[in-house]
């Protein structure tokens, strides 16, 4: 089932999932370095202090990428790093190190794509109000603006946002991830000041960019549980708080009459020009997927039911996530026919499974990862038959690395990471995978 020609294959990372060193060379911390040190709250007390070492040791794994045969390689930049207090004075030390990294990547012949903001705010931001500060917006785009004269014409693929829905969940109402809050006033306030963010970079990136520009979003397909209309009603509420909640805003312009009923009092009133800032067009969207939810009324939650029915007969990932590739081609067509087929990088697709150990002479059996990717690729072989405008997949992730609260007890990677001694072992998933993308899919 060969892909079309020009389809883009890659793997995908993040900084403080992986570099290391974030306070390296004059390089600012970043609300993560702060919730990893707060005790309790990752597991282990794992710390991005070492992770994949990448900050020292990339030459090595443009080296694994090229082994690998990637066209692409999606990683993210530290705002803390080239922006230490992220405003004001930039820090020339973190700037070249990006630069150096994207010069490698050009002369292996592996394409970079850059996100601004994979979920490592500066701290000194933080400190201001974070995203509760509506100011936020302007920090970004002055952030997204240093980045984009540096490295614009050799990054031709940029992505502003990382997931903006699980910084507003995860970091402002669960309080599960950095910067921990639980604040049901403050989550829509956050969304809309990261929305703010993400479309005054892109006109930032108008302004002076001259190739593309996007936004990542994790999109989860829901499904009701049965045909009761407790349940169905409770999905369509879990449809609008994480799938509409940012795709409505920038691909037409206004928020799910559905989302702001369900905030109730807790929805401000957002100036009408807001939504003309996000919706500025953008070059692709980037979908991150990772399971479907089945959901079952579950009254006593706000926003999200908690309750996920496990179902019978089907495979889970170490995260707790179904197996589900349809929910897949259902969510492609789902972008297609609402917001207009526009251009679709997957973005993020992988998994987490207890994988046996490095066995002697270096190999990691790792047969479930396979046979997810391989699952969830020939959906994406289907999707593009059924019309959708699919233009690339990465993988993720190149390496094991950080699972952010999970610490580092989750691995996701196509290459095992011996956090030991930071030895590399190429998984049978990545040599599969390499020869996934020699054969553009056909031995799919
Ligand atoms: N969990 N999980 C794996 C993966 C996470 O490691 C990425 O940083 C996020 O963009 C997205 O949540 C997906």
């Amino acid at each position: 089932m060969a892909f079309p020609d020009g389809f883009l294959w890659g793997a995908a990372t993040a900084a403080y999932q992986i570099e290391g060193s974030p306070l390296a060379d004059g390089a600012g911390a970043s609300i993560w370095h702060r919730f990893c040190h707060t005790p309790g709250l990752v597991h282990g007390g794992d710390t991005g202090d070492v992770a994949c070492d990448h900050y020292r040791r990339w030459p090595e794994d443009i080296a694994l990428m090229r082994r690998l045969g990637l066209q692409s390689y999606r990683f993210s930049i530290a705002w803390g790093r080239v922006l230490p207090q992220g405003t004001g004075t930039a820090n020339s030390a973190g700037l070249d190190f990006y630069e150096r990294l994207v010069d490698q990547l050009l002369e292996a012949g592996i394409a970079p794509n850059a996100t601004l903001y994979h979920w490592d705010l500066p701290a000194a931001l933080d400190d201001r109000g974070g995203w509760l500060n509506r100011d936020s917006a302007d920090w970004f785009a002055e952030y997204a603006d240093l980045v984009f004269r540096r490295l614009d014409g050799r990054v031709k693929m940029w992505t502003t946002l990382n997931e903006p829905w699980v910084v507003m969940d995860g970091g402002y109402l669960s309080g599960a991830l950095a910067p921990g809050h639980r604040n049901l006033f403050e989550a829509p306030i956050v969304a809309h000041n990261l929305l703010r963010a993400h479309g005054k970079a892109v006109q930032a990136y108008r302004a002076s960019g001259a190739h593309r520009i996007g936004l990542v979003v994790n999109l989860e397909p829901k499904y009701p549980a049965s045909d009761a209309p407790q349940d169905r009603v409770a999905t369509r509420r879990a449809h609008a708080y994480m799938n509409r909640h940012f795709m409505d805003p920038v691909f037409r312009g206004r928020y799910d009459a559905v989302l702001v009923r369900m905030f109730g009092a807790a929805w401000p009133a957002f100036p009408a020009s807001d939504l003309d800032l996000i919706r500025t067009p953008i070059d692709f969207l980037g979908i991150n997927y990772y399971t479907r939810n089945v959901v079952r009324d579950d009254a006593g939650r706000f926003p999200l039911p908690v309750e996920r029915p496990v179902q019978r007969g089907a495979t889970y990932t170490e995260t707790g996530w179904e197996v589900f590739p349809q929910g897949l081609l259902d969510t492609l067509n789902w972008v297609r026919t609402r917001y207009g087929n526009p251009p679709v990088y997957i973005t993020e697709n992988g998994a987490a499974f207890d994988d046996p150990p490095v066995a002697q002479g270096g190999a990691v059996h790792d047969a479930l990862r396979t046979d997810y990717l391989r699952q969830h690729l020939r959906v994406l072989h289907r999707a593009i038959a059924e019309g959708c405008d699919l233009r690339g997949y990465y993988a993720w992730s190149l390496l094991d690395n950080l699972e952010w609260a999970h610490g580092y007890s989750k691995r996701f990677g196509l290459v095992h990471v011996d956090y030991r001694n930071q030895r590399r072992t190429l998984k049978d998933s990545g040599a599969w995978y390499a020869r996934v993308i020699a054969s553009n899919g056909q031995c799919l």
